[in-house]
Parts: C-alpha cells; sequence; structure tokens
C-alpha cells in the first residue's frame, strides 16, 4: 500500500516561515466599525479592571453578531478581545469571581471559537500566535523587533513573558518543512540526507532553547505569579477560587457551566510536533511504562496514546474527526480522573491510555495545527528508521552518525525542559512558598474571613487597607516590614502561598506540577536510541 501522502503545510493554516504563527501581522483593529463598541472597551480595559469598572461596561455592551468576522484575522483579533475581556471580567481586580459571563461575551466568544475551531477560553494561540506586532515592519520576528498589542495587567513584564514564547514559535518555524523533508527522505532510505535535516534541526532547538533562557530578562517572577498568573487561570480545578462548577456562559448551551482550563504554553504545536517528529511519548504523571532496552535502543512495554495507531488508509477527514473526538475524550476524562487515578487505570489496562495532560492541550489548539499534528503522527517515521538502521551489524559511519544526531535533537528537547524546569520553579513555585509582598497578595477578603476577623473584635482586620494588625489563617498579627508572613486566608484565583509543608504546587489543568514537568523531561530523556547514561558518557569522553 501506498505510503500517506505528508502534510502541506498551507493546507494547516501553517507558514513555512512564521510556522503556527500568521504569516502576515495580527490585526490591530477589527476594520469593521460594526465592531467598534469591543475596540472601545479594550482599549480601554486595563483602566477600567483597574477602576472596577470593567464588569459594569461589559453589560452595558450590545451583543454582537460575530457571524460579520469575515476573514482569519479578523476573527483571530475578535477571539483576542473576547479572551482578554473575559478572562478580566470573570477573575476582576480585586473582586470576587464572577462563575457567570455575560452574553455580549459569551456568545460572540463561543461564535469565534467555533469559526476557528478551538475553545471559548483564553488560548495560547490567543495571546501568544496572535497578539503580536512588530516595531519595524522588515525586521526580524524576535525579541529585537516584537511588541505585544495587549496585556491583562499592563505590564511590560506580561508583554515580555508573551514575547519570549511568541519568539519560540518564530524561531522555530522552520523545523516544520525539515521534518517534513527527513520524513520524505527517510520514505527514500537516505541516511545521509536525513542526517543532514537532522542536523538542522538540532541547530534550530538549541536556538530555542536560547530564547527560552531569556524569559529571566525582562519578566520578574513576583509580576508574573501575582499579577499576571491569575488572569490566564481557565474554570477548571478551580474550587478553591470560587469557580467549582466553571462558569456558565450566558446565552450559550443554555446557560450550561463549561469548565475549561486556561492558557499554557503547553497548548504550542511546535513543541507538540517536536514530540511526534522524535517519537517522545507521554503518560500520566506517576505511570512510566516499563523500558526494555535492547542493543542500544529502548522500546515501551504500553500501548501508545491512541492517536499513534490511527490507520493510515482512512481518509484525513474521518480521521481528524476521530482523532479530534479521541483528543476531546482525554480532556474529559483527564477531567474526571486525578493523575493517581488516571496512573492507576493505565497500569490496570497493560498501559493504554491518552489521559496525558499534554495530549489534553491539543483540545485547545486552533483547528488546523491539531489536524497537521494528527496528519503528522500518522506519517511519522524516523525514530522507526533509525532504531531500524541501528540494529545493523556492524554500524556504518554513516549509522552511527544517524543515531548519534537523532539523539543530539532528543538531547536538545530534554534540554529545553531542563530549562523549562528551572523557569517553573522560580516563577511559580519559588513565588508561591514565598507568598505575596502585601498581606492579601493583592486578592479581595472573602466574606468568611471578614467575619472571622469580626469576631475577634479586630476592626482593622476585615478591611484589606491595614496589614500591620490583621489576624491571620496561620499566624498571629504581622509587621508591615514582614508582610509576607501573613496571608488573609485563601486569596484569590491561581495565586496563593502554599501551605507551611504542602510541597504540592499544583498547574493550571490541576497537575501536581513539578512530577508532571519532570517526568515530561525524563519522558524525553529515555526516547534517546542510545541509552541516556550511555550517551551522556559518549558526549562526556567528545567534549
Ligand atoms: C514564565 C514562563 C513559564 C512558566 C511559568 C511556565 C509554566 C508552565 C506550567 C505551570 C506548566 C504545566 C502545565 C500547566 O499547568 O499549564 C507548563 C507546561 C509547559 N510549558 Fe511552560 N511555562 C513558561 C514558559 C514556557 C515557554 C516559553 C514555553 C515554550 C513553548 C513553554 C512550554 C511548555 C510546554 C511544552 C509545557 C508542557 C509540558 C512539557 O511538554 O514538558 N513554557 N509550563
Amino acid at each position: 500500500m501506498a505510503p500517506k501522502d505528508l502534510p502541506i503545510l498551507e493546507n494547516y493554516d501553517i507558514s513555512p516561515v512564521t510556522g503556527f504563527l500568521p504569516a502576515e501581522e495580527p490585526l490591530r483593529v477589527l476594520p469593521d466599525p460594526y465592531f467598534a463598541p469591543w475596540e472601545a472597551a479594550f482599549q480601554d480595559f486595563n483602566g477600567l479592571l483597574l477602576a472596577s469598572r470593567l464588569r459594569q461596561r461589559v453589560v452595558e455592551l450590545p451583543i454582537l453578531d460575530a457571524s460579520r468576522l469575515k476573514t482569519k484575522a479578523e476573527q483571530r483579533r475578535a477571539y483576542l478581545i473576547l479572551c482578554m475581556l473575559s478572562h478580566s471580567y470573570v477573575w476582576g481586580k480585586h473582586e470576587l469571581a464572577a462563575e457567570s459571563l455575560p452574553a455580549p461575551l459569551a456568545v460572540p466568544w463561543q461564535t469565534v471559537a467555533d469559526m476557528l475551531e478551538i475553545q471559548p477560553v483564553l488560548t495560547h494561540a490567543a495571546v501568544v500566535m496572535w497578539n503580536w506586532r512588530l516595531l519595524y515592519k522588515d525586521g526580524p520576528r524576535d525579541l529585537s523587533n516584537l511588541d505585544t498589542l495587549a496585556t491583562l495587567s499592563g505590564s511590560s513584564d506580561e508583554s515580555w513573558f508573551y514575547l519570549v514564547t511568541t519568539a519560540i514559535e518564530a524561531t522555530g518555524a522552520p523545523v516544520l518543512s525539515k521534518i517534513l523533508a527527513a520524513i520524505q527522505l527517510v520514505r527514500e532510505d537516505n541516511a545521509l540526507a536525513v542526517v543532514r535535516e537532522l542536523e538542522a534541526i538540532r541547530g534550530i532547538i538549541e536556538e530555542l532553547v536560547g530564547v527560552l533562557r531569556r524569559m529571566f530578562e525582562k519578566c520578574d517572577p513576583y509580576v508574573f505569579y501575582w499579577k499576571v498568573r491569575p488572569y490566564l487561570a481557565g474554570w477548571e480545578n478551580m474550587a478553591e477560587a470560587g469557580l467549582p462548577n466553571g462558569v456558565r456562559y450566558e446565552g450559550v448551551d443554555n446557560g450550561e457551566y463549561k469548565k475549561l482550563a486556561g492558557g499554557s504554553a503547553a497548548q504550542s504545536s511546535l513543541i507538540h510536533a517536536l514530540d511526534i517528529a522524535f517519537g517522545i511519548e507521554h503518560y500520566p504523571t506517576g505511570f512510566r511504562p516499563k523500558k526494555t532496552p535492547a542493543a542500544g535502543s529502548s522500546t515501551t512495554t504500553a500501548s501508545s496514546p491512541s492517536t499513534t495507531t490511527t490507520s493510515s488508509s482512512t481518509t484525513q477527514t474521518a480521521t481528524a474527526e476521530a482523532v479530534a473526538e479521541s483528543v476531546k475524550k482525554a480532556h474529559n476524562s483527564y477531567n474526571d480522573d486525578s493523575s493517581s487515578d488516571m496512573a492507576k487505570k493505565a497500569a490496570s489496562t497493560g498501559g493504554s491510555t491518552s489521559n496525558n495532560f499534554i495530549q489534553k492541550m491539543r483540545f485547545y489548539m486552533p483547528g488546523p495545527h491539531r489536524n497537521f499534528l494528527t496528519h503528522l503522527q500518522e506519517v511519522t517515521n524516523i525514530r522507526q528508521y533509525v532504531m531500524d538502521r541501528a540494529k545493523e551489524t556492524p554500524r556504518s559511519v554513516e549509522v552511527e552518525q544517524l543515531v548519534a544526531v537523532f539523539d543530539e535533537c532528543v538531547h536538545q528537547i530534554k534540554v529545553f525542559r531542563d530549562v523549562h524546569i528551572q523557569i517553573v520553579t522560580l516563577y511559580i513555585v519559588m513565588q508561591a512558598n514565598r507568598g505575596p509582598s502585601i498581606s492579601h497578595g493583592g486578592f479581595v477578603l472573602q466574606p468568611k474571613e471578614k467575619e472571622t476577623a469580626a469576631e475577634h473584635g479586630n476592626k482593622t482586620a476585615a478591611g484589606a487597607s491595614d496589614a500591620t494588625t490583621s489576624p491571620s489563617s496561620g499566624s498571629k498579627g504581622s509587621s508591615i516590614l514582614y508582610p509576607q508572613k501573613v496571608l488573609y486566608g485563601q486569596p484569590l484565583g491561581l495565586a496563593k502561598k502554599q501551605e507551611a509543608g504542602n510541597d504540592v504546587v499544583r498547574g493550571t489543568g490541576g497537575t501536581d506540577l513539578i512530577p508532571f514537568l519532570r517526568q515530561s523531561r525524563d519522558e524525553t530523556n529515555e526516547s534517546k536510541i542510545i541509552p541516556a547514561p550511555l550517551f551522556a558518557k559518549r558526549k562526556a569522553s567528545s567534549s
């Protein structure tokens, strides 16, 4: 049977030059004056939020007909506006979270999300891929020439946070054509040419690591954790933040609650494409399939996630639908299960599960990009080829080179994940452990804390204005000099101080963050053809 055709990037809304980023700069304003009320609210929304008047402004908005958005560029601009206004509305500024989103936002948001085949919740696509402009029109898409169109907090730290990620997408763009070229060369059994493509890919991944490291330069971890991250949160696993059921979208699906995860670069199709190209598989946290290191290679005893097993004879559309369904199932199932339950389930079914957080993140990508990943999964062959050639005895120089460069690529993805873990440790774990520098963490007091304060006869504690004499959940009194010692009960949103002795910090999807990220890194490392310890030894001796 003839192998399935390789995907053509342009058919999936992907540019060979800019990758998953649109080839043209995102629109700075919607051209149709009909949408002027949205643009006006968007222009003012940072100020309205600060003045606690955004919610009032939102309910005054008309319910506009989003089907009038004709081009993809217009739909993306509208989606960005509606994502930022809606997350600002739900989380507020020093306000209790709102569990109902008014129709002027909810109705068009759902319509635009359907048009883009994405979810009506803030995503990586909104804030990273469709939220940039070039400072100099003819300049590069890198950190010397990029600015954001909007931020939720109005801070340059938030801009940098998005722009580093935008620059990663731009830097990684050429990798997509090279992956496809390598797959074609494998089909032609042209090992030497595959080596050349992989060398180029290795160089690009190294560049990605370089850009990622620049996060530390201009994004302050405190600002990120306490002022930005709370707004990126979605409404899944947010009971503690006051949204146990998610958010009701008024005028949509009979006003049913939706539980949707918030924005995360785990939704970056670029990183998913690299994982697929190099055969890196991820499993639920706590569940690791057994490895059988044989002849310098490693194979998993667990069956692959469902996306890897789709028959290549099915039509592209049917396959895309099947996989969309499987991603949806992974999403729902992930919502229902804790990661340890999933691990048990995975173990009891011989490891056959696709309920991994990373897999679930495809649900939050734009439809064409998700479909591209599905197609790529169906044709990926590089890893299998390198493994097969590695079994040859004796190995030719060419095969030695092939194995070495394949492992170098995987190693760079592993280094990317190492740096990412350092970032998450500084930007999330350490901030959560230190606590906020104002005692209420910048969040509104919840009624029960006010009552508790009143019961204690401490009048000033009920207001957030005086941090010097307030009671806290943990310690007695505080000093304005050492405010980080004291928190008023549970602050809202994702930003919260860790309780002493509790070292579990959770991600937006409810994952136990560090074990999840470490496992993802280790799964990468273990995907080398030459087992990782041997690879390290060889690398040390060659340098
Ligand atoms: C301040 C910077 C960053 C922070 C604090 C951060 C935080 C996180 C967190 C908490 C997760 C766990 C999943 C979740 O709950 O969303 C995650 C996953 C992930 N992040 Fe980031 N991230 C940052 C920057 C980036 C950048 C620039 C990229 C580049 C594309 C990236 C790519 C990923 C990927 C691919 C995952 C999925 C896990 C994996 O594949 O190993 N992150 N990140």
